[in-house]
């Protein structure tokens, strides 16, 4: 695994009348989790959507490890994101999803075992996705952005609809990628369980950094959800 740095600085992006990313600016260091909490609405999946290039921003620039993911030369070995879980066509079974991203990315198909095994898929592997629990879904997401066997995950609300099992499995999955010199960025609601695996955070309310650090600095303000409840409403009211 390659230590790639997630650095973006001044990125702003505007829908009509509503400004949802005025000024964001932070670091994710490789061998990190980095936590990227805020309100609904806050503007984090907007962020993250732009990091990887779905949504062009108006102002600022996004690299990792100094380059624009456009300009990347192995986008899916060094990326791997799941921005959105509704994209696999329901007919398909989660090996035939997977074969036909492995095919398109240019992925050894010994992978697509690799990936299924690495996220418990193992016993949906050959059903519909149809039929597929919200749970099942976030990690054929999770499955498919590691194909590429990537330096980086950009994760948003990679929790959503896990049970409590699913939720320790990913905090012990993305602790381990972590370990081994990986990049998390992690987006999420819950702070509790956001608590237990991030190195550090970075908060955002309306669009712009109210607060970011790391574990020892959050401690210092008496853990997440003291630190967000604080500054949260001090953004409110400003
Ligand atoms: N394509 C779009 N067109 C218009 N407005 C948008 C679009 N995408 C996001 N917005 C608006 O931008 C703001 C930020 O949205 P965003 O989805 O980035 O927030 P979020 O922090 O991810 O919220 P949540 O936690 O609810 O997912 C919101 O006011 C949202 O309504």
């Amino acid at each position: 695994m390659s230590a790639v740095d997630i650095e973006v600085a001044g990125l702003a992006k505007r829908f009509g009348q509503v400004e949802a990313v005025h000024d964001v600016t932070f670091t994710a260091k490789a061998g990190q989790v980095t936590g990227f909490i805020g309100a609904n609405g806050a503007g984090k999946s907007t962020t993250l959507r732009m990091l990887v290039g779905l949504t062009a921003p108006d102002r600022g620039s996004a690299e990792f490890g100094g380059t624009p993911y456009r300009d990347l030369v192995d986008p899916s070995g060094t990326v791997g994101a799941v921005l959105d879980i509704a994209g696999a066509h329901p007919s398909m079974t989660a090996v035939g999803h997977l074969r036909t991203y492995a095919a398109l990315g240019g992925h050894a198909p010994a992978r697509v075992d690799e990936v299924i095994t690495l996220t418990g898929l193992e016993p949906y592997a050959h059903r519909r996705i149809r039929g597929f629990s919200t749970g099942m879904r976030q990690r054929l997401a999770l499955a498919t952005a590691l194909l590429g066997d990537p330096d980086v995950l950009v994760l948003d609300e990679p929790s959503n609809g896990l049970d409590p099992a699913g939720i320790m499995w990913l905090r012990l999955f993305i602790r381990r990628f972590a370990d081994a010199g990986g990049t998390v960025l992690i987006s999420s609601h819950v702070l509790a369980e956001l608590e237990q695996v991030v190195d550090g955070v970075v908060l955002i309310e309306r669009g712009r950094v109210l607060w970011s650090g790391s574990r020892a600095q959050l401690a210092e303000q008496g853990g997440l959800e003291a630190m967000y409840f604080q500054l949260a409403t001090i953004g409110e009211l400003a």
